[in-house]
């Protein structure tokens, strides 16, 4: 695309000889030269020469040619009335828009109408219901600090729309890209001193003087007590909040921005931006949130947009307060226990609309009527709710209840003041209500006798003049008039003036007529005038209690997000969860993977016990259910942390202050760095950071290197885990030698999946079992998957050879391992198992490779491509490439 911010070229070298409304474009682009300028002509936004061809590429709007007496230029317009869906468009391909309107009324402009830039659109800062979802909108800032004490950085968000800001320090640069990620924003401000951070949204560089210290601590004074903050907290947050003023033009400063919550990221569960990718708790692995397959949208039970986005702030920032879970949960377990209150409070609730959002525009100026009122009908819903909660037990509901606030006085004053059903505009009059204005009805009183008048005169001519068909009409360009036919032009009074002639007809006007008309006329536009007025002053009261709507809106989102967990809560086998001390055993009875078990009838529950410090190996074919079992362990932490009940029979956790997970290389979506070495700097941050309160996730880690290399990196990580940190662990693996760590640590154990062998049919059982597994039946997985018949059964021949060997000369083993693993033997599945006390490496599992480095044989082939086929994720694999991954091992094999 080519540039689209600052003056097109054309236009900026011959600017003297522009017209003048051209002129004022070329200014206009200058002054906002890193936005794209949509300059308001007409019923147009419009953009010119090069800016114009990108636009209309993007946009997918005609170009056309604009000719005036300085020549011929490109230009394209984009509609007012629906420029929201252009916008957006504009907004996902990475731009920042500037709005340049006209802020003179062009009917009195005797020359070019002024525009100014009243507002900056940047993915972060939209405040426009058209172009915003429901859900939390940031912009958030990172900085770096000016001093060597303290935090090394600090991360502020703003969600313009709503208010809601928040700033919290990062100690180092991986605690400052987890706060970032967990904010989840729609842009970044990269201040001075930011690390490097892989952002998940378009990062922008604004003026680094905006976050100076004395700076920022001027703006930082006008929304909060700015001793509050730390000298880092102040330059991001103050910095971050002029730049939302400066996006928002002509409303400067953000009034409704006054609870600034400064935060530890400590003071909850966390979770790193892995951890919220593997687990999918906002967006699925394949990045989208397709309805029901991320956890937020299989538990959002939430019936308005305030709840929606608690809900999801919650499962962002789960607490680690035991009290503050219990509490939680004991007003879900209240509300679970009691059908009827629910639904009388979802009813209530599914009237509320969207008060954080109305308030902020009460407060910058641009509610219309229509938004008051959604405020009153917002505010008559609370005596109700307060009414239902007299029948809550659970403290937190009945604190809810004595807190929240039914504003009386901006309630009756809306109701009293706007109309019921409004119309869009504020300023064309049928706002406000009679009998609120004495002047206002006054006037409207003296419009209303005037148009009665007019009514009347049609009926009083005609029987006055004998003129029976009279008649008395209005157009826009003459007013009133009475006309009468040609035929009876004698009968027309003296004091009747001609004001226009028609083919078979005159119309005229008579003095009084005329007074009367100019009374109307005025009336009506000092009425509509008075309105505006009247408007205004009605939402300059509601705005004085910006403080306490916002509390309001703030109970009433927590109301619907408790309901929403209760009404999960009550689904089919969900249990309160439990927390003890962390020494206890983590200990989940009959588990399910919330979004997985919702689509898949047959889903199998799984019990999980972890004590302090374990570590769980788990082994199993492909698609037995490895990873699932492990996220469904992590999912069920993180629920009850949030306070949700949790989906099992029983579930007796201890409140974990980290969520950690690793998935394998194949299944990282991520792109950019090498897979391992990402792989390995997760990895690296997990030992760095874990502690005994941490959960660990991991899965097939070491498997983007060669065997030798990411056994050693699996075993050594595992037994660190262990030995030095004693975080509960969990790891899925194909590493077989791995499992005999079980028999070497006091704390590590093997669990694996079983699946059934009839024939070359394999049916997977999807239950966890003690003990290692016995066979990973990749070549039977491969030939499900559709494999070709001959690849299919060459890998089997090679598979067998490859177990033949090992088999008949144990001394060429190369693992760096015990290779007579002291396993405890349980759970080897019966079919398969050994009747032997010493533990084999199954047949078909994947172990280090027998490989005398020397000898170049078929053998050494085998291995590689058995060892590639397991690799094989088939499905992220397209039938292509499967059939030239096939053709390339075809091509080996037959070599
Ligand atoms: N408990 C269960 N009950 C029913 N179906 C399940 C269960 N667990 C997993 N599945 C199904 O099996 C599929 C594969 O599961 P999963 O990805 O967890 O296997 P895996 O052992 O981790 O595989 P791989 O080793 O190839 O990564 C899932 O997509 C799911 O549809």
């Amino acid at each position: 695309m080519s540039a689209v911010t600052g003056p097109p070229a054309e236009l900026a070298e011959r600017r003297d000889e522009l017209t003048p409304m051209l002129q004022q474009y070329v200014d206009r682009c200058e002054a906002h030269d890193d936005a794209l300028v949509l300059f308001r002509v007409g019923d147009f936004y419009k953009t010119f020469c090069g800016i114009a061809e990108a636009v209309a590429r993007r946009c997918e709007l005609t170009l056309i040619e604009r000719e005036d007496s300085t020549g011929t230029y490109a230009a394209a317009g984009i509609p007012v009335d629906n420029a929201a869906e252009y916008i957006e468009r504009l907004l996902k391909a990475g731009h920042r828009v500037a709005v340049a309107d006209q802020v003179e009324d062009p009917s009195e402009t005797a020359g070019i109408v002024e525009r100014a830039v009243t507002q900056i659109i940047t993915p972060g800062t939209v405040v426009d219901d058209e172009l915003l979802s429901p859900d939390s909108t940031y912009v958030a800032a990172v900085i770096g600090a000016d001093d060597a004490e303290g935090p090394e950085f600090a991360v502020a968000s703003v969600d313009v729309s709503t208010g809601e800001c928040r700033v919290a320090p990062a100690a180092d640069r991986a605690s400052a890209q987890e706060e970032v990620a967990r904010v989840g924003p729609a842009e970044l401000l990269a201040g001075p001193g930011a690390p490097n951070i892989d952002a998940p949204c378009p990062t922008t560089d604004w003026d680094d003087d905006a976050f100076a210290a004395d700076a920022t601590r001027e703006t930082l004074a006008s929304y909060a007590d700015s001793d509050r903050f730390t000298a880092v907290e102040t330059r991001a947050v103050g910095g971050l909040l002029a730049y939302a003023e400066y996006t928002q033009g002509d409303d400067g400063s953000l009034d409704y921005v006054s609870r600034i919550q400064r935060y530890d990221p400590a003071d909850c569960l966390r979770l790193d931006a892995a951890a919220l990718r593997s687990l999918e708790l906002f967006e699925n692995r394949a990045g989208g949130d397709r309805d029901g397959d991320t956890l937020f949208e299989t538990i959002n039970e939430t019936v308005c947009a305030l709840g929606r986005r608690r809900l999801a702030s919650w499962l962002r920032r789960p607490l680690v307060d035991r009290r503050a879970i219990e509490r939680r949960l004991d007003a879900v377990a209240d509300l679970s226990a009691r059908t009827l209150l629910r639904e009388e409070l979802r009813d209530r609730l599914s009237a509320a609309y969207d008060l954080e959002r109305l308030v902020s525009r009460v407060s910058r100026e641009r509610a219309n009527a229509r938004d008051l009122r959604s405020v009153a009908q917002t505010l008559a819903i609370v005596p109700d709710l307060k009414d239902a909660l007299a029948d809550a037990d659970a403290d937190r509901l009945q604190a809810l209840r004595e807190d929240l606030d039914e504003l009386r006085k901006v309630r009756s004053l809306i109701e009293t003041a706007i109309a019921e059903d409004p119309p869009q505009e504020i300023t064309e009059g049928g706002v406000i209500r009679d009998g609120f204005h004495d002047e206002l009805d006054e006037v409207r009183g003296t419009e209303r006798e005037g148009r009665e008048w007019v009514a009347d005169l049609e009926q009083q001519e005609r029987e006055r003049t004998g003129i029976d068909n009279l008649e008395v009409g209005h157009n826009q360009v003459h007013g009133y008039y009475i006309e009468v036919t040609d035929s009876h032009l004698d009968s027309v009074p003296e004091e009747y003036r001609r004001r226009q002639t028609l083919k078979n007809s005159e119309r005229f006007v008579t003095p009084e007529l005329r007074r009367r008309e100019d009374e109307i006329l005025g009336a009506a536009e000092r009425a509509d005038a008075l309105e505006y007025d009247v408007f205004r002053e009605v939402r300059a009261e509601v705005a004085e209690a910006t403080d306490r709507l916002q509390g309001l809106a703030d109970d009433l989102a927590d109301l619907d997000a408790l309901l929403s967990l209760s009404t999960v809560a009550v689904g089919p086998d969900f249990c309160r969860p439990a927390f003890h001390d962390g020494d206890d055993s983590l200990e989940i009875e009959a588990g399910r993977h919330p979004v997985v078990a919702r689509t898949q009838a047959e889903f199998v529950p799984n019990d999980a016990d972890l004590p302090a410090g374990s570590v769980g190996l788990i082994t199993g074919p492909n698609m037995s259910g490895k990873s699932t079992y492990m996220r469904q362990v992590g999912l069920i932490c993180v629920l009850a942390q949030a306070g949700g009940f949790v989906p099992a029979k029983s579930a007796s956790l201890t409140v974990l202050d980290r969520v950690f997970t690793r998935v394998g290389a194949s299944d990282d979506i991520a792109g950019g760095q090498s897979t391992f070495m990402r792989e390995m700097s997760e990895l690296t941050g997990i030992l760095h950071d874990a502690t005994e309160d941490s959960l660990v996730l991991l899965d097939e880690v070491g498997r983007g290197t060669s065997t030798a290399d990411g056994l050693a990196i699996a075993r050594a990580a595992t037994e660190f885990l262990h030995d030095e940190i004693g975080a509960r662990t969990m790891f899925a693996t194909h590493y077989h030698d791995l499992t005999a760590l079980a028999g070497e640590r006091e704390r590590v154990f093997n669990l694996h999946f079983t699946a059934i062998r009839d024939g070359e049919d394999v049916t997977f059982l999807h239950r966890v079992d003690e003990g290692p597994s016995s066979s990973s039946y990749g070549v039977e997985v491969a030939r499900m998957a559709g494999v070709p018949d001959s690849v299919v059964e060459r890998s089997r021949a090679l598979v067998e050879e490859g177990e033949t060997e090992a088999n008949s000369d144990p001394a060429t083993d190369s693992v760096p391992t015990p290779t007579k693993a002291a396993t405890d033997g349980a759970g080897v599945e019966a079919e398969e198992a050994g009747a032997g006390s010493e533990p084999q490496t199954p047949p078909g599992q994947q172990t280090l490779p027998d490989i005398d480095p020397n000898d170049d044989t078929d053998a050494d082939v085998s291995d590689e491509i058995t060892a590639e086929l397991r690799e094989l994720d088939l499905a992220r694999t397209t039938p292509l490439e499967a059939l030239n991954r096939l053709q390339e091992l075809q091509d080996r094999v037959s070599r």
